[in-house]
């Protein structure tokens, strides 16, 4: 039958893929991912590195001082045979081929040292050594490329791919302007101190998260920073305001607040910075932005920093308009076509709304190589309904109360659970660790939000997956493949028998793992089992591995709606078939 020899093909091409996912799982692979993110396994790469080009001296000078043996001995040594007569034919020319190579060698292995190791740049010893307790020895290329700029008092326009380095590309250099560069002697010391640094971003979590490493760095060279959002009380916000504070972050409205209040001043302020400005006027914070940044009464006195992964008409308004004209850009994107993550994967498939939930749990167990999941929905109902269906999940979006967002973000990043359900909030800066997969319900309608939601994977030189899924009756994925310069690979829904495969091996692993001292307790049942089933141990032990994996049935899955009991046909005639359409 045609359409069973075509449905066979499919599910060969379908196993192909399975092996490539697998290979993801491989310990080759894991080891080269780990390779990536252990910033030990670096070190000890370069400790190779250093070894093999001191090997590679070695066998030079071997080698000369073997030709220099050979040259001395040729008049004694009867040549044995070719290899040798060669070496004793060693001429004056060989010899100093040999030293060039030598010299050559010396001058590669300091060609190998990392241009941008951070004591190469004027960070201080206190930040350096933060800095490689959290495993960061060289500069990303975005922060190597603005340091100076920054420390040296320029204006600065930024751009990188996302999880490029943004955040301490602005946060080293501040730090450093405000403890030993230009500003220091300006800066005043005391309680009750106005801020130096306003940084200016869209979301809460994004606040946060920045305030984070300004803490993390800021504390080691005697800076304080608060983090100023809604949602959040006033009282304690005003209370650390009183104080005095070198480092404020917060979201516009928040901050816009604060100001008329009279809570911040911004008399003192040495810096202003906009990170992801792009998403504060999608967000609709343009007045307030504008606003807060007017508020500065002599501007030439500031720096101005703005950072973003993308770069639309208003944010190059705002730099022509706030920045000074000597401002500098330094663009890591450009006018290259693509705009996403390069160390993404970027995946599109088929499915139906309603088949999602069926299809994401085994889309995850395909692709997030245990590591954790974001999925993007387009509604904030959405989101909260797909977590409810998928278990051990937690939503996220702009109806959940700021202290319950705290919460769940905490217990996502911390591994409580390994899937967040969210809405756009959650996508944009947001930068958690391991996680490996993102899924998109459907295509977002602006090209940003694909290119900052498949961001969340493939961070600081980390690979990941991001999988797309579209209806093919309602949707479409070229305006985003054209605008984001991605080129999708296309892929049908993982079959549940391969899903089940690889479920098989997780759960082979947990069985192997399992302590003997449980056999006595289930021996004489298993042996029972053996003879009434009528099954080979072999068969038996299969069916236990599936219900260990979770598995009572295979169903079939639709490649075209991925609807699960549902089969694909591909017809074939033997000559055209026209349709009404
Ligand atoms: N020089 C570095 N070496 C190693 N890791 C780094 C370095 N700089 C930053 N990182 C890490 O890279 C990750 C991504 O950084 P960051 O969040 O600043 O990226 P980003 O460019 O702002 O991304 P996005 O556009 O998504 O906001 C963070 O976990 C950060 O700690």
């Amino acid at each position: 039958m045609p359409s069973l020899a075509l449905s066979d093909h499919k599910h060969k091409k379908e196993d192909k893929k399975m092996k490539n996912k697998l290979a993801l799982k491989n310990p080759e692979t894991d080891k080269k991912v780990k390779k990536l993110k252990d910033p030990k396994v670096k070190e000890d790469e370069n400790d190779l590195e250093v070894k093999k080009s001191k090997k590679k001296r070695k066998a030079s000078e071997l080698q000369l001082e073997e030709d220099e043996r050979s040259e001395t001995s040729s008049e004694i040594v009867e040549p044995v045979d070719v290899k040798v007569k060669v070496k004793v034919k060693v001429t004056e020319k060989k010899k100093k081929k040999n030293k060039e190579k030598l010299e050559k060698d010396d001058k590669d292995e300091g060609k190998t040292e990392d241009p941008n190791l951070i004591s190469r740049f004027r960070i201080s010893e206190a930040v350096r050594k933060k800095l490689k307790s959290k495993g960061i020895e060289s500069l990303f290329p975005i922060q190597a490329l603005t340091f100076d700029v920054i420390l040296d008092g320029t204006d600065l326009v930024g751009r990188a791919r996302t999880g490029q380095g943004k955040t301490l590309a602005f946060v080293l250099p501040i730090l450093e302007s405000l403890t030993n560069g230009t500003v220091k002697a300006s800066r005043k010391n005391v309680y009750g101190r106005a801020p130096s640094v306003l940084v200016l971003l869209p979301t809460r979590e994004l606040a946060k998260q920045v305030f984070e490493d300004f803490e993390v760095y800021g504390e080691v060279v005697g800076l304080t920073s608060c983090c100023l959002y809604g949602g959040a009380p006033y009282h304690t916000q005003e209370m650390k305001m009183k104080k005095g504070v070198d480092i404020v972050i917060g979201t516009p409205g928040r901050i816009k607040d604060h100001i008329e209040r009279g809570n911040i001043h911004l008399g003192s302020l040495k810096f202003r910075v906009l990170d992801e400005a792009d998403e504060m006027l999608r967000m609709g914070f343009v007045d307030d932005v504008e606003l807060i940044l007017g508020k500065v009464k002599d501007a030439s006195k500031v720096q101005t920093l703005l950072f973003s992964a993308t770069l639309p008409d208003w944010v190059k308004g705002i730099a022509a308009r706030f920045l000074k004209t000597s401002k500098k850009t330094v663009d890591l994107v450009g006018k290259e076509k693509m705009k996403a993550s390069t160390s993404v994967k970027h995946i599109v498939l088929p499915c139906s709304k309603s088949a999602r939930s069926q299809l994401i749990p085994d889309i995850i167990r395909c692709y997030s190589s245990s590591g954790r999941t974001i999925i993007f929905t387009e509604t904030k109902d959405s989101a909260s309904e797909l977590a409810g269906l998928l278990p051990g999940s937690r939503a996220l979006h702009g109806d959940i109360q700021q202290a319950q967002r705290e919460v769940t973000l905490n217990g996502f990043r911390s591994g409580k659970f390994m899937t967040l359900v969210a809405t756009n909030v959650a996508a944009r800066g947001l930068d958690i660790n391991d996680v490996q997969l993102i899924i998109q319900c459907e295509p977002p309608r602006d090209v940003e939000a694909y290119i900052h939601r498949s961001g969340r994977t493939g961070r600081a030189g980390n690979t990941g997956v991001a999988v797309m899924l579209y209806d093919p009756k309602r949707s479409s994925i070229s305006k985003i493949e054209r605008e984001s310069g991605v080129k999708f690979e296309h892929i049908s829904a993982p079959q549940p028998v391969d899903v089940a495969k690889s479920a098989g091996v997780e759960a082979a692993k947990i069985i192997a793992e399992v302590s003997d001292s449980v056999i006595p307790a289930f021996k004489s049942i298993a042996q029972e089992l053996l003879e009434t089933s009528g099954l080979s141990a072999e068969d038996l032990l299969a069916k236990a591995l599936a219900k260990a994996a979770g598995y009572s049935e295979i169903k079939s899955r639709s490649l075209l709606t991925s609807m699960e009991n549902h089969v694909t046909l591909l017809l074939e005639a033997g000559k055209p078939i026209y349709t009404l359409s």
